[in-house]
């Protein structure tokens, strides 16, 4: 049984005697630590090393106290697993040299053996399970089919996916093809996660507020929905979707456990939005991060006052910035400790 179970309360809608704290991005990027292993170790080492990895995976647990660990690994080991080649440039993100635009490259697409493929990353939740030793739970995660889908036609990051965009509205049904064989392997992908022993996993739909609400309906929630399904009897579910506030009625529905909002939504109206009855986690500013501690424990405060205490789960509303001193990303774990 897991000590710190604050999380898995939240998550099964339990009273809590405060809400769990955890942040998106939190393993790595901003802790000085990380960036040593960073100097000396490429990206895809420190993914498919399960030592660095549980070690980049345990370190905002010591170092700042969350109440959930969250694997190191990136969304884009799936598209990688699928036969499209992915780098990860220093200083410019991830870089697909052959983006899927045609059906010559849809076709070369597979949907692999995960197992084969991805066995590092189980490996690695393995090890860190057991270096957690039970005392916070540990979150895998997927990218939405919708978001992968974006680096694989876009071929690297964007301001607004527009090739991505405009592969969905010329050739939708290729479109529907490849977000299909995204969902298959991601499927797959999380139910192995789940065999390794992590207690919950996240989808990141990080650019799903790109689309327009009825775009979202047909290009993303559905595949959404498709791993939820599969996956909500065997462990809680939780659906981020950036900019996706238009959909929160829709997603409250789907089985999913808890629901992630940034911070462009009040709770207020998140609430609203989503019926009153489920989790919801979020929505902290990452860019507020950068005021003083005391300022950020009080914006903490009133978020959790704005949220309610019960059925949320207390997290930023996007990934943690790379330049947040620790000192304010402890300040912001430990308003949420400091609730009464
Ligand atoms: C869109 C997306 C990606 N990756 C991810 C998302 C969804 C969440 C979000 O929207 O932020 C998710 C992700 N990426 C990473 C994690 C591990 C866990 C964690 O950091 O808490 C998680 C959960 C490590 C990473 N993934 C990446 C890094 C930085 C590169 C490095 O460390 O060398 C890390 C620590 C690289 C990456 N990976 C991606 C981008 C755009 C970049 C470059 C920009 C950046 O630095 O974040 C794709």
């Amino acid at each position: 049984m897991i000590k710190n179970d604050l999380f898995l309360k939240a998550l099964r809608g339990e009273t809590v005697e405060r809400p769990p704290v955890w942040m998106m991005r939190q393993a790595g990027r901003y802790l000085p630590d990380f960036m040593k292993l960073k100097a000396k170790y490429d990206f895809f080492t420190r993914c498919r090393t399960s030592e660095l990895a549980t070690e980049i995976t345990v370190m905002p647990i010591h170092q700042v106290g969350t109440d959930a660990a969250i694997l190191f690994s990136d969304i884009l080991v799936v598209p990688q697993a699928m036969n499209i080649e992915v780098q990860m440039k220093p200083n410019f993100g991830p870089w697909l040299p052959n983006p899927i635009r045609d059906r010559k490259s849809l076709d070369q697409v597979i949907v692999p053996d995960v197992y084969e493929e991805l066995g590092y990353v189980y490996e690695a939740i393995k090890m860190t399970k057991k270096e957690l030793n039970d005392e916070v739970p540990l979150i895998g995660f997927a990218g939405s089919p919708w978001t992968i889908f974006c680096y694989c036609v876009q071929g690297q990051g964007s301001k607004n996916f527009d090739k991505a965009k405009e592969f969905c509205f010329t050739e939708p049904q290729m479109a529907h093809e490849l977000l299909q064989k995204i969902t298959d392997t991601t499927i797959a992908y999380l139910k192995g996660k789940v065999e390794a022993g992590v207690d919950a996993v996240q989808v990141f739909d990080s650019w799903g507020g790109m689309l327009s609400p009825v775009d979202y309906q047909e290009f993303s929630w559905p595949y959404i929905q498709q791993i939820i399904d599969a996956l909500k009897d065997m462990i809680p579910v939780i659906a981020f979707g950036k900019g996706c506030w238009f959909a929160l009625d829709v997603m409250a529905k789907s089985g999913a456990s808890a629901l992630g909002v940034d911070w462009t939504c009040s709770g207020r109206n998140a609430r609203y939005l989503s019926g009153g009855n489920i989790t919801l986690q979020g929505n902290f500013d990452p860019s507020r991060l950068f005021s003083p501690p005391k300022d950020i424990k009080r914006m903490v405060h009133e978020m959790i006052d704005e949220f309610g205490k019960d059925r949320y789960i207390v997290n930023l509303g996007h990934g943690i910035l790379p330049n947040i001193p620790v000192e304010n990303a402890k300040a912001f774990v430990e308003a949420v400790k400091e609730y009464k």
